[in-house]
This record gives C-alpha cells, structure tokens and sequence, in this order.
C-alpha cells in the first residue's frame, strides 16, 4: 500500500500510533505532572461510572456501568484527548474534548480536579496523560450515553460507546478477561484496571482471577497469530 504520509498531523499522531507497552508508562503525582513535566505534552481522559446490582439471566453481577468508547482507529479508550496549547489548564481542555466527543452536559457533569485518578508518564514521547474518575446516579450514566450520539464527533471521530462487562462467565474466560484482549490506545487498558482496582469495582481476588485469565487468552492469541 502506498504511504500517504501523516500530512498536517505529522506531530500530534505520533502519540497515538501502536507499539506502546505497559511498561512505556510511569505513574506520577498530579502535582509532579503539572510542575515538573509542564513543557510535556499532556493529554487527559475521564471515565463515568455508576454503580449498580444488576444480575444477568440470574448468574452474573454486572456490578457497575462504565463509559468507555470505540474510536475513530478501531481501538478502544476512554473519551477525551490531547490539551491544546493556550488551554487554561488541563480539565479545561479535558471538559472540551468531552462536549466535543460524548456532547457532555459541562453545567451538570463537567471533570474537577478533585475527579483526578491517576496520571502516567511516557519518557520517550515527552507525553503526559491524565486520568479521571467521575461516579453518577444509574439515570444519569444513562442519559450521557444516550446524548453521546448527537456529539459533535459521533460517527467520525467516536464510533460508538461501550460499556465493558466486569464479570466473568462460567468458562473464566469470556467476559472482562476476554474484553481486555482487545486493541487499546494508549494506557486505556491500564487506566481501567486501575480505576476497577482503586474505586473497588472488583475484589481483588476476583480482579486477579480475571487478569490470569486475561494473559493466558493473550499468549494464545499472540501463538496462534
Ligand atoms: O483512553 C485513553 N487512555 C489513555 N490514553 C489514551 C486514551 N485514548 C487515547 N490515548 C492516548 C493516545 C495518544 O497517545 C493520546 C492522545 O490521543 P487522543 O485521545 O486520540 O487525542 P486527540 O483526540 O487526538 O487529541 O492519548
């Protein structure tokens, strides 16, 4: 196939090309990121979740209801972005990506500092990405999905959203093991684990009985390529 080159987004795509590992991020203090990596390129991106009891056919807790989405190159993440030069800060810039890709309600479900989860650095490319958490009522997480699809980036730049299944089915595999074989931009796949870990979406027994499971049906996928 012909290569067409990266034209005007020669720089900002570098960020978002394959071939990150785990091990490329670091994590930092909020603190640490914003006033020692201030030069950096920083990027942020927010999870919704809801807590809730709902049981599948009677055997599986659903547990929560958490917003991620399936984008514009096929891998999935989280919704938000690269901060802009000139952004006052990075929730600001964080807040904008979310209008423009969920068509987030900024006067009722807008990301403060105090959502800030965790953040990450990736030495080799100068980058910085943020990740916040915020909880909503069952109603409300049902009304930011359902007004994601008038956003602004719905069907260009987001092809949907998802929610992931945090349980595991009857064979151990199907289900949240086999959900984070998927493809993921950036540390998306990490981010979630995190967030499942640190607001105890999961127990922690269950969590490293799905993340066994998850590197066992990679080392399969990954021989039988
Ligand atoms: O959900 C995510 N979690 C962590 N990192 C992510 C996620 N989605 C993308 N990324 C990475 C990929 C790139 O290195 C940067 C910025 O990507 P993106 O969100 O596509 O930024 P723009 O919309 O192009 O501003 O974050």
């Amino acid at each position: 196939m012909a290569d067409i080159g990266w034209g005007n987004l020669t720089n900002s795509e570098g960020y978002g090309r394959l071939g990150d590992t785990k091990d490329d991020y670091k994590i930092l203090t909020y603190d640490d990121a914003k006033v020692n990596y201030s030069t950096y390129m920083h990027g942020a991106h927010a999870m919704f979740y809801s807590t809730h009891d709902f049981t599948l056919w009677d055997l599986y807790n659903t547990r929560a209801a958490i917003l991620m989405q399936m984008r514009f190159d096929g891998l999935l993440g989280f919704p938000g972005g690269l901060i802009d030069q000139g952004e006052e800060d990075v929730v600001s810039g964080l807040n904008r990506e979310l209008e423009e890709e969920i068509g987030l309600d900024l006067t009722r479900f807008c990301i403060k500092d105090e959502n800030h989860l965790v953040s990450f650095l990736h030495e080799k490319k100068n980058l910085v990405l943020h990740f916040y958490a915020k909880e909503v009522s069952m109603i409300e997480f049902r009304e930011i999905e359902l007004k994601s699809l008038s956003a602004p980036d719905f069907g260009s730049e987001v092809m949907g959203v998802i929610r992931p299944p945090l349980f595991t089915m009857g064979d151990g595999k199907r289900g949240l093991p086999a959900f984070l074989t998927n493809s993921f931009a950036g540390n998306a796949r990490e981010e979630l684990v995190y967030a499942i870990r640190h607001l105890k979406l999961l127990t922690d027994t269950d969590l490293q009985e799905s993340l066994k499971e998850f590197e066992e049906l990679m080392k399969s996928k990954n021989s039988s390529e």
